[in-house]
């Protein structure tokens, strides 16, 4: 089996030889046992934070995990190396063909596996009930604002009703709880962001504000510009009182605050902020992930992608299934401690911006 390269900037401790453990353990004492998964770096959306205006060079069909293939990473995953729990994402996974029996695959193997979706809610209104019928858990909806015309600015697309209608059919099909993702762009949405919370509030989702980081396509990101947790909190601060949630993070990228009118003790729901620039987790960070053509990539900000696929394709024996075990296990004891590097500090000087984006990757 052909040694993880090691990239100087991922910048893990070398040398020392991985365990003979059974899970995805790092070096840094964490054990990945969320699977993030992208079933294809494809989108209908533009989202300024993610994608260029005109789209990127979409993978080849033929460079894409099949379903088959999915089914037998997310088998290893669950069976042989510690997964507890499925995320689909991608790019936008509604827009894979397959995606229904996709589910139903993995439903079948792994009746009381966590399988969630994280998509941008276009089309979902027509796919939420075969959804639901094929065995998904739950699902997360990405959206910013509840304005036609900022929705257009941030995804330069008008599918702002899509996305509605969206949602309120994953809530009637019983995908619940919904979980809404919301990143703030200066000077577009951030004066959104106590409404987008009350519109939430009243209708039982929950939503999350997402800090913007540096995995846009157009690499127009800085440290300035964006919108910090603490700018955040502020904003809602005006109608709302943010308390810690007592509940326990448990490894989640978002803290949850639970939410109240000022001076009132009725509690309307929670809000998660999802702090990856200013407040970072990596330190209990769980999760690996697999991208749409099937490479390991142990952080988000890794610049390090380990090919899975290749051996996939080699032939499907029981000694095969153990050497993309050891190369996953590899990938992962080779994870960095933070952000693709040896710190937490995105947007410093020594950071590098992955060449992905965040579509290409799996968000
Ligand atoms: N820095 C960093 N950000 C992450 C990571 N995982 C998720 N995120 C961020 O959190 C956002 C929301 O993720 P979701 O796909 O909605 O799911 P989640 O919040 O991980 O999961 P649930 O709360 O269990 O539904 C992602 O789009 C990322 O911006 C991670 O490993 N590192
Ligand atoms: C990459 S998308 C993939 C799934 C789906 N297309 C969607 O938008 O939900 C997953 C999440 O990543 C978030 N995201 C994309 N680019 C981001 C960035 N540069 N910083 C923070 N979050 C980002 C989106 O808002 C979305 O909630
Ligand atoms: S954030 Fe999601 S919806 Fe927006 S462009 Fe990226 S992949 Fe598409
Ligand atoms: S940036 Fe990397 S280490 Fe930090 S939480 Fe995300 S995936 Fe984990």
């Amino acid at each position: 089996m052909p040694a993880v390269p090691a990239a100087a900037h991922d910048a893990a401790p070398s040398g020392a030889p991985r365990p003979a453990t059974a899970g995805l353990v790092d070096q840094f004492g964490r054990t990945a046992s969320d699977m993030r998964l992208s079933l294809t770096d494809k989108c209908n959306l533009r989202c300024h934070y993610c994608m260029p205006e005109d789209g990127l060079e979409w993978l080849k069909k033929s460079k894409l995990l099949t379903a088959g293939e999915i089914v037998r990473l997310v088998g290893l995953g669950v069976d042989r190396l510690g997964v507890r729990e499925l995320r689909l994402t991608g790019g936008e996974p509604l827009v894979r063909a397959d995606l229904v029996e996709i589910i139903a695959a993995l439903r079948r193997n792994h009746p009381s596996l966590p399988i969630s979706l994280t998509t941008n809610g276009v089309g979902l209104a027509r796919k939420a009930q075969a959804l639901a019928d094929a065995g998904l858990t739950r699902l997360n909806v990405s959206m910013d604002t509840l304005h036609h015309d900022a929705f257009f600015q941030l995804t330069r697309r008008p599918f702002l009703d899509q996305v509605l209608a969206g949602i309120e059919a994953a809530a009637a099909a019983g995908l619940g709880p919904i979980k809404v993702n919301a990143v703030l762009m200066r000077g577009v949405n951030e004066g959104h962001a106590a409404e987008l919370l009350g519109w939430c509030l009243e209708r039982g989702y929950e939503l999350r504000f997402i800090e913007q980081m540096p995995l846009d396509a157009d690499h127009g990101w800085t440290r300035d510009g964006m919108i910090t947790a603490a700018e955040i909190r502020g904003l809602l601060a005006g109608d709302f009182e943010l308390s810690p949630d007592p509940r326990s993070r448990d490894g989640a990228p978002a803290e949850r605050f639970e939410v109240r009118h000022h001076g009132s003790g009725e509690l309307l729901g929670t809000v998660g902020v999802i702090a990856s620039v200013t407040e970072p987790f990596c330190a209990d960070c769980r999760r690996t992930r697999i991208t749409a053509e099937g490479k390991v990539m142990s952080c988000l900000f890794s610049r390090t992608e380990i090919d899975l696929l290749e051996l996939l394709r080699v032939g499907d024996s029981p000694a095969d299934d153990n050497a993309v075990a050891a190369r996953w296990q590899d990938a992962m004891w080779a994870k960095p401690r933070a952000h693709g590097m040896g710190h937490p500090g995105l947007g410093d000087a020594d950071f590098v911006q992955p060449e992905r984006s965040m579509s290409a990757i799996g968000g």
